[in-house]
């Protein structure tokens, strides 16, 4: 495995780049999905079925993680990797969306944020200086500055000072990163909606010269149209041999068209989430399993699927365990939307490298649409 990071764009097709990161603890094949592990754990899955459905980074959410176990604990027990037995690599989110979106009494300043655990209610201060090195202490191979993401819609003054501290925080998190050959720091670019503001945002964090970059402050809420439009401004202002992660996305259908601007890194709890929810992604579409209409259908979810759990059980077997709440029902819905991810990502990472991404992406499309499912 290699000593340090290292990003290669092995095939390009248009604006979509096939890829590999390269870190001690293993290679990522860019365009790459990663299976949200919040409390170092992806719901619902054992970690070696992670890894057999073909995913070689997982993400850890810091906020969930310093709260409980606590980041010292994890540190004590051998950080994350084997505190989860999960030896491949880890990005870790610095806690700052988390903190703003699920915590109690938040403040922030320059310095940071102070805010109270959604848990317990204990005080916590997370500055740009101390999320480093929680996820240091987490032992995260790629780590994400602090940043403030704006809501939107939101007024230009507001998205202008956010975008403008998080950049600052950007500077603060790589002061205090330092220089780890192993390991990476990303920046997120912000700029909500305002074209102006995202090339300002990714210019100076170019220049800060980091080893990857993430587009932040997009799913959150705005039309795709919106988020597209954002992309098509944000990454050719990246630099193009740097990995760039759009970050919470998305539908299999937000990524075909986030990978036709040039995204290599997408993390999104849709299929966990889903398959806790009774909901299936499948080629032929999503399938709600808590539908009746499924009740006595033998079909398995996708017969050509080489997922156990979309070939091997019967719609009629899922929803009688969806509707009866049976953990199984979660168990094997996870195991065939994250399966189904993956093998998206695959598919699109061969059609980048055969020159033919823009008809294979047309061909998934239509594979939705066509329904019958
Ligand atoms: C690393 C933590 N910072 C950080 N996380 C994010 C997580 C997101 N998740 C979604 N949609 C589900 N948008 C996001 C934006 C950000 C963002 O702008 N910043």
């Amino acid at each position: 495995m290699a000593e340090t990071f290292s990003f290669k764009v092995l095939a390009t097709d248009g604006k979509a780049r096939r890829g590999l990161v390269s870190m001690p603890r293993g290679e990522i094949r860019t365009p790459a999905f990663m299976p949200v592990g919040t409390g170092g754990t992806v719901k619902a899955m054992y970690m070696d079925q992670v890894r057999g459905i073909g995913a070689d980074i997982i993400l850890g959410n810091t906020y969930h993680l310093m709260l409980r176990p606590g980041a010292e604990r994890v540190a004590r027990l051998g950080g994350l990797h084997e505190f989860a037995r999960w030896p491949y690599p880890i990005l870790t989110d610095s806690g700052g969306f988390q903190v703003m979106s699920l915590s109690k009494l938040r403040k922030l300043t320059e310095q940071g944020v102070t805010f109270r655990s959604h848990i317990d209610g204990a005080p916590y201060e997370m500055s740009p200086e101390r999320s480093i090195e929680i996820q240091g202490l987490l032992d995260s191979d790629i780590q994400m500055q602090l940043d403030e993401c704006t809501a939107l819609p939101a007024k230009p003054k507001e998205i202008e000072r956010a975008m403008e501290l998080s950049l600052r925080w950007a500077e603060r998190c790589k002061a205090a990163f330092g220089d780890q050959p192993g390991k990476a720091m990303f920046g997120i670019v912000q700029g909500g909606d305002s074209a102006a503001m995202r090339l300002r945002s990714a210019q100076a964090l170019k220049a800060m010269d980091l080893k990857g970059y993430a587009v932040g402050g997009l799913a959150v809420g705005e039309p795709q149209s919106v988020m597209l439009e954002m992309l098509d401004i944000t990454c050719p202002e990246l630099p193009a041999d740097r990995p760039r992660y759009l970050m919470g996305v998305g539908t299999p259908d937000d990524i075909l068209k986030s990978v036709a601007r040039g995204i290599d890194m997408f993390d999104c709890v849709m299929p966990t989430r889903a398959g806790r929810h009774g909901l299936a992604y499948t080629r032929r579409g999503k399938v709600n399993l808590r539908n009746a209409r499924h009740a006595d259908d033998p079909r398995p979810l996708d017969e050509e699927s080489d997922c156990p759990a979309a070939r091997d059980y019967s719609r009629a077997y899922l929803h009688h365990l969806v509707r009866s709440q049976e953990a199984l029902g979660a168990m094997l819905l996870t195991w065939n939307n994250l399966s189904y991810y993956q093998k998206l990502m695959q598919d699109i990472r061969a059609a980048i490298e055969a020159g033919a991404f823009e008809e294979r992406a047309a061909g998934i499309t239509e594979g939705w649409a066509r329904g019958d499912i």
